[in-house]
């Protein structure tokens, strides 16, 4: 496997048709909603990220020991799932996951009568899972400004437990889409709750067995978008994306409206043609935390001054994402600062275009959100097979559009 490769655009002018990869986090959630109703449901378009790759997997492993790797959904959702339906597991992932907390989670689950024990340390994975033995209490407050993810996995095993569950999410609600996107998952197979005010209640009732077609992944459109932000010429056609999106990361067509791409729907997807690019861009990423690193390198690419919010969650991703955006920002002389508790302000520098070389940090998002650079001048991307967590087809698609890639030893 090449350690990294250099990427150019010879003439900036593409026209294109890409079909997108899957989302993996309807995906994911397809996957454990259908073991839960204990029916094979027929799944459609399950991505080929290797994140949903994994949990297919292990959803099918008699192995006492799941490897969750790097992906915080499969962590998550197989502890809840694990832990509710009594098996006996080891849950263990990579160094970074080690690093990543789930003592939300697992304490919600050991109220409710779940046998977990840490097995490093103390709040974080690996994780040892055993006998369920139900607490019968019904109401639980948990933390909502740290993971998302730990509500979604609870929210999915709620209807097996006798009494339902009644979550009071409690402090800012970050990711909220996520959490929408669950609950309409959860209706869709049958299963019905409310989310009023702060509180998710979701009676005890069974998951009907239903087909369902994942839609293309939103947070992988974005890199495309910034592709035609910085073409000289753009035509592209994503294929498999829908206005009436359970993807929160949808708003990329929003905030790319300010950043010089127009979106129109079409009855296969979306098109996205250039258009006027606004100076600065003030924008709170709380709902959609996975977009900010594109927006940002794009920013720094187009000379847009951006003040952000709502990137808590950031630091506890697959690296620490905002140090790793400041570093590879400063390597191309632009700055990343936090200008007051919670408020970050990015100023473009002068771009050199001569060449850019950006670390990826283990994470795929680093990586895409970089590679568009190559617009401006030759770019290597180090670690390049870091894509296959979200987007294994990447590179191959920036081929199609015309992109040269040359891999290094
Ligand atoms: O539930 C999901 O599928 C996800 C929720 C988000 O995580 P957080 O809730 O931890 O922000 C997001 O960043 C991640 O890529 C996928
Ligand atoms: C944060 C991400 O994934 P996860 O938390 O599921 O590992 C991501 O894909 O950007």
């Amino acid at each position: 496997m090449s350690k990294s490769l250099t990427l150019s655009h010879p003439t900036g002018v593409i026209h294109t048709s890409i079909k997108l990869p899957a989302s993996k986090s309807e995906a994911n959630r397809a996957l454990i909603i259908s073991v839960l109703s204990g029916s094979a449901a027929e799944l459609h378009n399950l991505s080929e990220a290797n994140d949903t790759q994994l949990l297919q997997r292990l959803l099918n492993s008699d192995s006492e020991t799941i490897d969750a790797e790097d992906a915080g959904t499969v962590m998550r959702f197989l502890t809840a799932y694990y832990a509710i339906t009594g098996q006996s597991k080891t849950l263990v992932g990579t160094e970074r996951m080690c690093q990543r907390p789930i003592k939300v989670l697992v304490d919600a689950l050991r109220e409710l009568g779940a046998s977990i024990t840490y097995l490093g340390e103390e709040g974080y994975p690996p994780l040892k899972i055993e006998a369920f033995k139900g607490s019968g209490k019904k109401h639980l407050k948990v933390r909502s400004d740290i993971s998302s993810q730990y509500i979604s996995a609870l929210l999915m095993v709620a209807p097996l437990l006798p009494e339902g569950l009644v979550l009071e999410l409690d402090g800012k609600i970050g990711s909220r889409p996520y959490i929408n996107m669950t609950l309409s998952l959860m209706k869709h197979f049958g299963v019905e709750a409310a989310f009023e005010g702060n509180i998710i209640t979701v009676p005890h009732q069974k998951y009907k067995s239903a087909s369902f077609e994942v839609e293309s992944d939103w947070s992988a459109a974005s890199y495309w978008y910034s592709i035609v932000a910085l073409a000289k010429e753009a035509d592209v056609t994503l294929l498999g994306l829908r206005k009436d999106s359970f993807q929160g990361d949808s708003a990329v067509a929003d905030i790319m409206a300010h950043l010089g791409v127009y979106t129109s729907f079409t009855d296969k997807g979306i098109q996205l043609t250039k258009k006027h690019c606004e100076k600065f861009l003030s924008y709170d990423f709380s709902d959609c935390p996975d977009l900010a690193q594109t927006v940002v390198a794009l920013g720094a690419a187009l000379g847009v001054k951006l003040e952000i919010t709502g990137l808590e969650s950031l630091r506890i991703k697959e690296t620490d994402r905002i140090q790793a955006l400041q570093i590879e920002l400063l390597s191309m002389g632009s700055k990343l600062e936090e200008i007051t508790p919670g408020v970050f302000r990015m100023e473009p520098g002068i771009i050199s275009k001569e060449k850019f070389n950006f670390r990826t940090y283990q994470d795929h998002r680093m990586a895409m959100a970089f590679a568009p650079l190559a617009l401006l001048a030759p770019t290597q991307i180090q670690e390049p097979t870091v894509v296959r967590k979200s987007y294994p087809g990447f590179w191959e698609d920036l081929q199609k559009a015309a992109f040269e890639i040359k891999y290094n030893d």
